[in-house]
C-alpha cells in the first residue's frame, strides 16, 4: 500500500468512524426518546395505506421522534391490514418501533397519544359528504368511550372520515372525559388547497403563500378566506389583483375540490389526506411557524358568533401542544354572512346525525 492510499484508508475509516459515532448517537437518542403511540382507524384503507409510511418515516413528529403504530379496521379486513403490517415492517423505518393491527377499537385505543379517525365509508360521485351521515356517525358514536377509557389522558384526536366536523361533535358528546380542546377535525386538506390554488396562479412557490383561512365545514359550504393572507408578504388580493375570481373560482375550486378529485380518480383523496393529517398533527404538537396561522376544525366557544360545541374550522396558532383561535380579525359583511351559511349547514347536520343516532337505538330497543 502507497502512503498516498494509506492516508486515503485513513481518512476513510475516520470518516466512516465518525459516521458511525453520529450513527450510533442518533440511535441512541431515538432508544432513549419515549415513542408515541399513533392509533390510525381504517388503516386498510386508502388514507391508510398513504398515512402509515408517511408517520412511520417523520412526517408528524419529526425525524428523531420514534413512533409506535397501532392499526385498526374492522375484522372483514383482517388481511388487508396484516398486509400492511408486513410492508411496514419491510419498510425498516429507524423511527418505527412496534406496529400492532386490530380490530377491537379498545384494545387498539390502548395507551395512544394520538388517534387519527379515518375509519369509515367514503362518499362516492354524485354524493354529498353529509350523504354518509347515517353509517358513519354511529361508528364515531361506539368508538368515542373505548377512546376515553382506553387511550392516553392526553390524547389527541383528529377526525377525518366524513361528515368530518360532525363525527367530531358526536365523538366529543360521546367522550366527555377527553378534554373538548383535544378533539378536532381535519380541514387542513382544504387549507392546503387553498394555499396551493393562491400558488399557482400567481406562480409563486406555496411555502411564500400564508394565511388563507378555510371557515366552517368540511363541505362544499365552506369558506376559503383570503382576507388576511399573503403572498410574500404581499396581501393575497393585491398580488392577484382579480377579486372576481377570488369572490368566485376560487372559492368553488376549494369547495368541490374532494368532487373533483373523486371524478378524476374515482376514488377520494388520498396522499393529499394523509399529508395534511401529519401536517395538522405536526402544527399541533410542534407548534406553528412564528407569524402563521393554519385551518384546524374545533369545538366552538363562540369565537365569530359561532355557536358553542359546534365543531367549526377556524384560523388558530399552536404553541406547546395548545391550539387557540386568532381572535380579532375584521370580517366584512359577505364574510359573514358566509361564515354563517357553513354554520348553519354544521346545525343541520348535527340535529340529522343526532335524528339518525336516536333512529338506530330506537330501532336496536
Ligand atoms: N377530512 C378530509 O379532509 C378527508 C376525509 N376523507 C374521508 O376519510 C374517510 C376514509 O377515506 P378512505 O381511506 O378513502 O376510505 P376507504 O374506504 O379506503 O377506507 C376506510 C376504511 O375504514 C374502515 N372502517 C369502516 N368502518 C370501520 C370501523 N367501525 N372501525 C375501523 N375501521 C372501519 C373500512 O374497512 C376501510 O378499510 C372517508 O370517510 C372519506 O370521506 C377523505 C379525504 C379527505
Ligand atoms: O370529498 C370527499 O368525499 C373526500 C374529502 O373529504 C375530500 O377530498 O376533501
Amino acid at each position: 500500500m502507497t502512503v498516498k492510499t494509506q492516508i486515503l484508508s485513513l481518512a476513510g475509516a475516520a470518516l466512516l468512524g465518525a459516521g458511525l459515532v453520529l450513527g450510533s448517537k442518533y440511535l441512541a437518542i431515538l432508544k432513549k426518546r419515549k415513542a408515541i403511540r399513533v392509533m390510525i382507524t381504517g388503516a386498510a384503507g386508502q388514507i391508510g395505506y398513504a398515512l402509515a409510511p408517511q408517520v412511520a418515516t417523520g412526517a408528524m413528529f419529526g425525524s428523531d421522534q420514534p413512533i409506535i403504530l397501532h392499526l385498526l379496521d374492522v375484522e372483514p379486513a383482517k388481511n388487508a391490514l396484516e398486509g400492511l403490517r408486513m410492508e411496514l415492517v419491510d419498510g425498516a423505518y429507524p423511527l418505527l418501533q412496534g406496529v400492532f393491527t386490530f380490530t377491537d377499537v379498545a384494545a387498539a385505543s390502548k395507551d395512544v397519544d394520538v388517534a387519527v379517525m379515518v375509519g369509515g365509508y367514503p362518499r362516492k360521485a354524485g354524493e354529498e359528504r353529509k350523504d354518509v351521515m347515517s353509517k358513519n356517525v354511529s361508528i364515531y358514536k361506539s368508538q368515542a368511550s373505548a377512546l376515553a377509557e382506553n387511550a392516553s389522558k392526553d390524547v389527541k384526536v383528529v377526525v377525518v372520515a366524513n361528515p368530518a366536523n360532525t363525527n367530531a361533535l358526536i365523538l366529543a358528546e360521546n367522550a366527555p372525559s377527553i378534554p373538548r380542546e383535544n378533539i378536532t377535525c381535519l380541514t387542513r386538506l382544504d387549507h392546503n388547497r387553498a394555499l396551493g390554488q393562491i400558488s399557482e396562479r400567481t406562480t409563486t412557490h406555496v411555502s411564500a403563500v400564508k394565511n388563507v383561512i378555510i371557515w366552517g365545514n368540511h363541505s362544499s359550504t365552506q369558506y376559503p378566506d383570503v382576507n388576511h393572507g399573503s403572498v410574500v408578504g404581499k396581501p393575497i388580493r393585491s398580488v392577484v389583483s382579480d377579486d372576481a375570481w377570488l369572490n368566485g373560482e376560487f372559492i368553488t375550486t376549494v369547495q368541490q375540490r374532494g368532487a373533483a378529485i373523486i371524478k378524476a380518480r374515482g376514488l377520494s383523496s388520498a396522499l393529499s389526506a394523509a399529508n395534511a393529517v401529519c401536517n395538522h398533527v405536526r402544527d399541533w404538537v410542534r407548534g406553528t411557524p412564528a407569524g402563521t396561522w393554519v385551518s384546524m376544525g374545533v369545538v366552538s366557544d363562540g369565537s365569530y358568533g359561532v355557536q358553542p360545541g359546534l365543531v367549526y374550522s377556524y384560523p388558530v396558532v399552536c404553541s406547546g401542544g395548545k391550539w387557540r383561535v386568532v381572535q380579532g380579525l375584521p370580517i366584512d359583511d359577505a364574510s359573514k354572512e358566509r361564515m354563517r351559511t357553513t354554520e348553519a349547514e354544521l346545525v343541520e347536520e348535527r340535529d340529522l346525525a343526532l335524528q339518525c343516532l336516536a333512529e338506530k337505538s330506537g330501532a336496536a330497543q
